[in-house]
């Protein structure tokens, strides 16, 4: 099908992908609430069109962490993502490291940290779990401190997961042992050109980073087990505290959604915060990010870095974002979609097509660089 915004890859991922696997990530928690929020809050405000202003010179580099950025947002972490396509974090990868932007491997991705960062030629950005054994925690931190990885995203908002009912539904989790297998392999056979790509079930695949911790085991199941026996509901700030004394590098908390834990946050000494609720997939009815994103940015008060995410599926979203005080903005399924659709080049695609809508967005409203996009590109509400 013709592809010409992030909507196109969506609609191509669903006709792609096996249905567990497409509604695992495009769904959120009970009943979507906070899912439905993120994109309605950032749909709902108002850009302000401005004229006349010499808007030719358009630079959308942006500078996080020392790092120079081709545009202001990463491909953030997706978990099992790689297996929308063959050896799918790798595709991803490449993909943003052409484009000059991050790429941020999740703890459970389906490529390890080693794979993504040879295949990219160049080290990823690690999302880090904490994990109930925290031995586990600490491999996986050896791992990307070794792999010199260029900054540590510690995800916060997963004291346990949040319960999604359309994974239930469609045989994703809660259909454990055979009854569960025989409806995931029905769906991937309903989706052949997925199949022949990936390579039956994505059983190629493993579980990269969590894999050595998985007791030999490799199925479905057996992964959302381990999940599920793995996030750990004791996470404080102590933990924080620890990694902090651990990882020298750009240290940034992904799940803030409260000014006073952006505040003690800050307090300990993270570099940067991602205003977060998981893509809506956590706890459900939690506020939009859009919507809470200038009183945490107020909150930090320039003491770290923010970035947000949710929802976004355009440049314009993009925009919006910044112009509430982001300084990044971390793309979630917007990436997944792409690479369900088109691989390495489905995901270089989407990223030329938000820094398109971003340019022409930027030009309506009369900015020439990100530097300059504030709250007066929106219109007063
Ligand atoms: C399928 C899926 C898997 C995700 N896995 C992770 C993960 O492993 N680690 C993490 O920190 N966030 C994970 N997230 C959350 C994303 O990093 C991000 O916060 C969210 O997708 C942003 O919302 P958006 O997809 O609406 O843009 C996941 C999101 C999706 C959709
Ligand atoms: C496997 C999951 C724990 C990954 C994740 O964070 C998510 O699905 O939102």
């Amino acid at each position: 099908m013709a592809i010409f915004a992030v909507s196109d890859f969506r609609e191509a991922a669903r006709r792609r992908l096996p249905d567990f696997l497409f509604n695992y990530i495009d769904g959120g928690a009970f009943e979507e609430v906070t899912l439905g929020r993120n994109q309605a809050d950032l749909q709902s405000l108002t850009l302000r069109q401005r004229v006349l202003r010499d808007v030719s010179d358009m630079d959308l580099s942006v500078n996080l962490f020392g790092q120079e950025l081709a545009a202001p947002f990463l491909l953030g972490p997706v978990g099992l993502a790689g297996m929308a396509a063959r050896r799918g974090e790798v595709q991803a990868a490449r993909a943003a490291a052409a484009a000059g932007v991050p790429f941020c491997l999740s703890t459970v991705s389906t490529c390890s940290l080693q794979e993504v960062t040879q295949g990219a030629g160049s080290p990823p950005w690690f999302q880090l779990y904490i994990t109930r054994d925290r031995s586990i925690t600490e491999a996986l931190l050896d791992q990307a401190i070794e792999t010199k990885c260029t900054a540590l995203v510690v995800t916060v908002d997963m004291p346990m997961s949040g319960i999604r009912y359309r994974d239930f539904r469609s045989g994703m989790s809660g259909a454990p042992g055979l009854k569960g297998q025989a409806r995931r392999l029905f769906q991937a056979l309903c989706r052949p050109s997925w199949s022949w790509d990936v390579g039956l079930m994505g059983r190629p695949h493993g579980f990269g980073n969590i894999a050595p911790f998985m007791g030999g085991n490799t199925g479905m199941e057996d992964f959302v087990s381990w999940v599920a026996g793995n996030f750990d509901p004791t996470v404080t700030w102590k933990d924080i505290d620890h990694i902090r004394s651990r990882w020298s590098g750009p240290l940034l908390i992904k799940g803030i959604l409260d000014p006073e834990d952006a505040q003690t946050a800050c307090a300990a000494g993270v570099d940067g915060i991602i205003v977060s609720n998981h893509g809506g997939r956590q706890l459900d009815s939690a506020p939009s990010t859009a919507s809470v994103l200038p009183s945490i940015v107020k909150a930090v008060d320039g003491k770290a870095t923010v970035l947000a995410d949710g929802g976004v599926r355009t440049g314009a979203d993009v925009v919006k974002m910044l112009a509430l005080g982001a300084q990044g903005v971390f793309l979630g399924r917007a990436w997944a979609y792409a690479l369900a659709a088109g691989g390495q080049d489905g995901v270089a695609r989407m990223i030329d097509l938000l820094m398109t809508e971003m340019r022409v967005t930027m030009a309506l409203t009369g900015v020439a660089q990100v530097q300059e996009i504030c709250s007066k590109v929106l219109v007063r509400q």
